[in-house]
């Protein structure tokens, strides 16, 4: 019901009084019928219509000199709402109420404003003082007859009786704010204030739930802006709270200072938090840095009020409050539809949701400089709007949540991908690096088992090999040949020929071996200066001399040269042996070489089979 405009019907009210001749002229002034409002359904109208006021011509006049004073220049209330905006701190309003009835009529006059700093009320009957009150935002709640955040006074009027109702209204700086005076039944205001508590009651429990979600949210997440929000949400809810007269009535009933003081302070707070919200929800120091700087100095000026509150609350700081909070949300809302612009949907909910309180926040402007008329729902624009905000700007943080839901999957599938690939490309190169590895591993172990200048297997090797042929000897009971060559007068050759030339017959005797030991499992090897061997595994023991001959022969018809021999070319004396069941490699190959030692003995360049062996 309060938040419904009534504009009009008031005014066909009083036309039906007058033309019904219900009304009455009473000090030169309509009085009103209070017993018309028994029959109105809502059981409560608008009295400016009715009234009449004027600017304090003295200072502290009587009321009983007002109505009399020809000093005072009564003007007619043009709207609803009487709006005096700016201007003398003092103004007397007057209206006549007439009770046609046999029995006293009891009504409420109520001012639904509830910041107003001073409102003092007198009821006349004869001219002389009926009933008084005094209420305001500036007197102690505690002194209030009726308990209720907007200042009120019940009132018996007398039957057949007209009495006159004066209200001196006060405001200090001289910014009046808009006095919607409403006359009740009394029914009707009881049921009106329920309803009134049942809204805001409604609207505050939201804000709450929104706020406790919110902190929920920056618990979990630890995402700012959902602290900033909550920062927001805070100072706008205890902003409201105290602006719409909840804090007086319940938080400080006896502080009437306080109470005026705690706006210049809240309203910076709220309009920083805003700033503070918007910043981190739409990364305006990156998106919009000019528009940005602006809201940041229009915050700091706004906050500077809230110390110039505490030292001197008198000094009208509204005046300059208001219009720096009007151009911040201008700002943050000329900030967000450029960001939405280029296509953030984040950003086009917000500039939806502070569209919403641009407009609702517009008609307390207009009222105040008087552009626009005041009603009930131009009272209420700035919650139906900041409500209307809230759920927007909810709206706007969800689907951040989701953005940021979206990046974190995305970034999760990007880093998976890159650890998959990291992966891979390390096994690839794990793999790489072991092949080189085994590679130098096979080259070393080459080099560290290969006789340089031969090719052929060093001595080193040859003990190993012999070892392990001995043992698969005995496992199979096969035995293996060894052949022992070592070639003849070598020195001689070195001396006369040159040790190059020697070393290049050591080169041809080792790639001679090469290609005799034909078979895969044969193995040739270089054991001394100018000493080879060959190990024959499972050896034809019938055939193992005539392929030692066979080696000899070979040698000694390459016909390389050799100066130092009988025959002139390189010749070899070769000692054969078989391995047998107990042999171990010194004595394997001590028989071999014995049998060599003959071969030297009996003239070189033949074979000589160890003795054990036939
Ligand atoms: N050019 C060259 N000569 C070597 C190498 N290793 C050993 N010799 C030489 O081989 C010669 C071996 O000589 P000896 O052990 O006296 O035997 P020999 O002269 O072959 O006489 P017999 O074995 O009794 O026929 C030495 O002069 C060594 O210097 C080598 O790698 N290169």
């Amino acid at each position: 019901m309060m938040m419904h405009q009534r504009y009009p019907l008031p005014w066909l009210f009083l036309i039906f009084c007058l033309l019904a001749g219900n009304g009455e002229l009473h000090a030169g002034h309509p009085a009103l019928n209070v017993s018309m409002l028994e029959r109105s359904t809502d059981g409560w109208q608008w009295l400016a219509p009715q009234a009449r006021f004027a600017e304090e011509a003295t200072p502290h006049e009587h009321p009983q000199q007002v109505l009399s004073s020809a000093a005072l220049r009564w003007q007619k209330v043009s709207d609803a709402v009487l709006n005096v905006g700016f201007g003398p701190p003092r103004y007397w309003i007057h209206l006549s109420l007439h009770n046609p009835e046999a029995t006293v009529a009891t009504r409420i006059i109520e001012v639904a404003e509830p910041l107003y700093d001073d409102l003092h009320f007198w009821v006349l009957r004869d001219n002389k003082v009926f009933a008084e009150a005094r209420m305001g935002d500036r007197i102690a709640f505690a002194s209030r007859a009726i308990t209720y955040r907007h200042p009120s006074m019940s009132l018996d009027i007398p039957p057949r009786t007209t009495v006159d109702l004066l209200i001196r209204a006060h405001a200090r700086d001289g910014e009046h704010d808009p006095l919607p005076l409403r006359l009740w039944t009394s029914e009707g205001f009881q049921a009106g204030m329920q309803l009134d508590l049942l809204i805001y009651g409604a609207y505050y429990g939201a804000i709450v739930i929104l706020l406790l979600y919110n902190l929920l949210v920056f618990a979990s997440t630890r995402e700012q802006v959902f602290l900033w929000y909550a920062v927001y949400l805070t100072s706008f809810l205890a902003w409201n709270f105290v602006y719409r007269g909840f804090a007086f009535q319940y938080l400080w009933p006896e502080s009437p200072d306080w109470n005026a003081g705690a706006v210049a302070i809240l309203v910076p707070l709220a309009l920083a938090g805003l700033t503070a919200f918007s910043w981190s929800l739409l990364d305006l120091r990156r998106q919009t840095p000019w528009l940005f700087r602006i809201a940041l100095i229009l915050t700091l000026a706004a906050l500077i009020h809230i110390p110039m509150a505490l030292l001197a609350p008198e000094t009208g700081l509204f005046a300059s409050l208001n219009p720096l909070g009007l151009v911040l949300i201008t700002t943050l809302l000329i900030a967000g539809i450029c960001i939405a612009q280029r296509g953030n949907t984040t950003a086009r909910i917000y500039v939806a949701a502070i569209g919403c309180t641009f407009v609702g926040t517009l008609p307390y402007y207009f009222t105040a400089f008087g552009l626009l008329p005041a009603n009930m729902l131009t009272i209420h624009a700035i919650n139906i709007g900041s409500a209307l905000e809230f759920l927007l700007l909810a709206l706007a943080l969800a689907h951040r949540i989701n953005s940021l839901k979206t990046e974190k999957l995305e970034a999760e599938l990007l880093a998976h991908a890159t650890l998959k690939h990291s992966a891979e490309a390390l096994e690839e190169k794990v793999f790489e690096r072991t092949s080189e590895l085994e590679q130098a591993n096979r080259s070393l172990h080459e080099l560290a088992v290969r006789d340089a200048l031969t090719g052929l297997y060093n001595r080193r090797h040859f003990n190993e090999v012999v070892q392990q042929e001995l043992a698969r000897s005995r496992r199979h009971g096969k035995p293996a040949a060894l052949l022992l060559l070592d070639l003849d007068h070598f020195k001689k050759l070195n001396d006369l020929s040159g040790h190059l030339a020697g070393d290049e017959a050591l080169a041809h005797i080792g790639q001679l071996l090469s290609s005799f030991a034909r078979r895969s499992v044969d193995q040739a090897f270089r054991v001394g200066g100018e000493e080879f061997a060959l190990l024959s595994p499972e050896a034809d023991e019938e055939n193992v001399e005539r392929w030692a001959e066979q080696l000899r022969l070979r040698i000694d018809t390459t016909n390389w040269p050799h100066p130092g021999t009988p025959q002139g070319h390189l010749t070899a004396s070769i000692g054969v042996a078989l391995s047998q069941p107990g042999d171990t490699l010194e004595s394997f190959y001590t028989r071999t070489d014995r049998a060599l030692y003959r071969a030297k003995q009996e003239g070189r360049n033949r074979v000589i089979r160890a003795l054990s062996d036939t």
